[in-house]
C-alpha cells in the first residue's frame, strides 16, 4: 500500500493517542480522518489539521484503511449499519478494540475482509507504545507492511500468529501501562507521607521509572540482575525488596494479569454474537 489514507472510527484515547504519535512521526495529517459523535473532539483534530468528519460512512469513503476505536461493547452497533459502505470501498480494516474477533468484525460487516487486529497502548502518544497485530488470512504483505509501519513508527510492534496470544498481549501490555501508573501512585502517596512535596515525589518517581525502563532495554541485563546491583547487601534496598517477597508480589502480580486475561477472554465470548 503505497501513502494510504487512514481513518479512525472513534477519536478517544487510543485513538488520540496513536494519532499523536503519528503526527509526532511525521505522517502528513491531511491522510488522517476521525469520526467522533462528538464535537469538542472532532473540533481538537481539525484543528490538528485531520479530516474530521460526525459520519462514519464518509470516512470510509475516503479511506484506505479504517481503524475501528469505538468501546468493544458499541463496535457492533457502530459498524453494522456500515456493512454496505464497508463492501464499496472494501478498505483494510484494522481493529484496536479489546476481545473482539476478527471474525466477529467480518460477520458484522458482510464478510471476506482482511483485518488486521491489534492491541496498542497509550504510550503511543509519546511514541513509545507497544502493540500486538494478528493479521486474518486475507491481509497482503503489503497490507502487513502497511500496518506495521504505522505502529512501528510509534513504538515497538510486534506479531502474533495465533489471535488467542492477544488476550496475553492486553495483559502484557495493552492494559499495562496502567499497572505502572499505579505502582507509581503508591510510591507518590508513601514518598509523600515520608515527607517529600509532591512536585518534588513526583518528578523523582517519573525519572526513576523512565531510567529503569531504560537500563532494560539498553544495558541487556535482566530485571533480576539489575535489580540485584541496587540491592547493597545489608542496605536499604533489600529492606524494601525482602518487603515485597513477604507480601508475595509475584502472586500479586500473576493475580492480576489473569483477570485482565480473563476479562479479555470474556469479551470476545460475550461480544461474538
Ligand atoms: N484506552 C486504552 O488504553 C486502550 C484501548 N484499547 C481499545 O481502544 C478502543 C477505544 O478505547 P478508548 O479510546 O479508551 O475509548 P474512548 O471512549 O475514549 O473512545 C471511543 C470514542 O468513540 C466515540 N464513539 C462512540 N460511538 C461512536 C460512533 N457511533 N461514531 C463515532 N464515534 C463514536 C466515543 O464517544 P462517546 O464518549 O460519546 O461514547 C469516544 O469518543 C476500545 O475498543 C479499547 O478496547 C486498546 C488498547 C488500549
Ligand atoms: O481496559 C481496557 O479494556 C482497554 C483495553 C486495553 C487497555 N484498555
Amino acid at each position: 500500500m503505497h501513502d494510504p489514507t487512514i481513518g479512525f472510527i472513534g477519536a478517544g484515547n487510543m485513538a488520540g493517542a496513536i494519532i499523536d504519535g503519528m503526527l509526532a512521526s511525521g505522517f502528513p495529517a491531511d491522510r488522517i480522518w476521525i469520526c467522533d459523535r462528538n464535537e469538542d473532539k472532532r473540533q481538537a483534530f481539525d484543528h490538528k489539521g485531520l479530516h474530521a468528519t460526525a459520519d462514519n460512512a464518509t470516512l470510509i469513503r475516503a479511506c484506505d484503511i479504517v481503524v475501528l476505536a469505538v468501546k468493544p461493547q458499541a463496535l457492533k452497533s457502530v459498524v453494522e449499519p456500515l456493512a454496505s459502505e464497508f463492501k464499496a470501498r472494501n478498505p483494510l480494516v484494522v481493529s484496536v478494540a479489546a476481545g473482539v474477533t476478527a471474525e466477529s468484525i467480518d460477520r458484522w460487516i458482510g464478510g471476506g475482509f482482511a483485518i488486521v487486529r491489534t492491541m496498542p497502548n497509550t504510550p503511543a502518544l509519546v511514541m513509545t507504545g507497544s502493540t500486538g497485530l494478528y493479521a486474518n488470512a486475507r491481509v497482503s504483505d503489503g497490507e502487513k507492511g502497511a500496518v506495521e509501519s504505522i505502529f512501528s513508527g510509534i513504538g515497538t510492534a510486534v506479531w502474533v500468529d495465533r489471535e488467542d496470544d492477544l488476550h496475553a498481549v492486553t495483559a502484557a501490555s495493552g492494559s499495562a501501562p496502567a499497572y505502572f501508573f499505579r505502582f507509581m501512585e503508591a510510591m507518590q502517596k508513601a514518598a509523600e507521607a515520608q515527607g517529600l512535596d509532591a512536585a518534588t515525589a513526583s518528578a523523582l518517581i517519573a525519572q526513576t521509572a523512565l531510567g529503569a525502563a531504560k537500563m532494560v532495554q539498553e544495558t541487556g541485563e535482566s530485571p533480576a540482575e539489575l535489580r540485584r546491583k541496587v540491592c547493597s547487601p545489608k542496605g536499604t534496598t533489600e529492606q524494601a525488596i525482602l518487603s515485597f517477597e513477604r507480601d508475595d508480589i509475584d502472586a500479586v502480580v500473576a493475580r492480576a494479569m489473569e483477570a485482565c486475561h480473563h476479562r479479555s477472554i470474556e469479551l470476545s465470548k460475550a461480544l461474538a454474537d
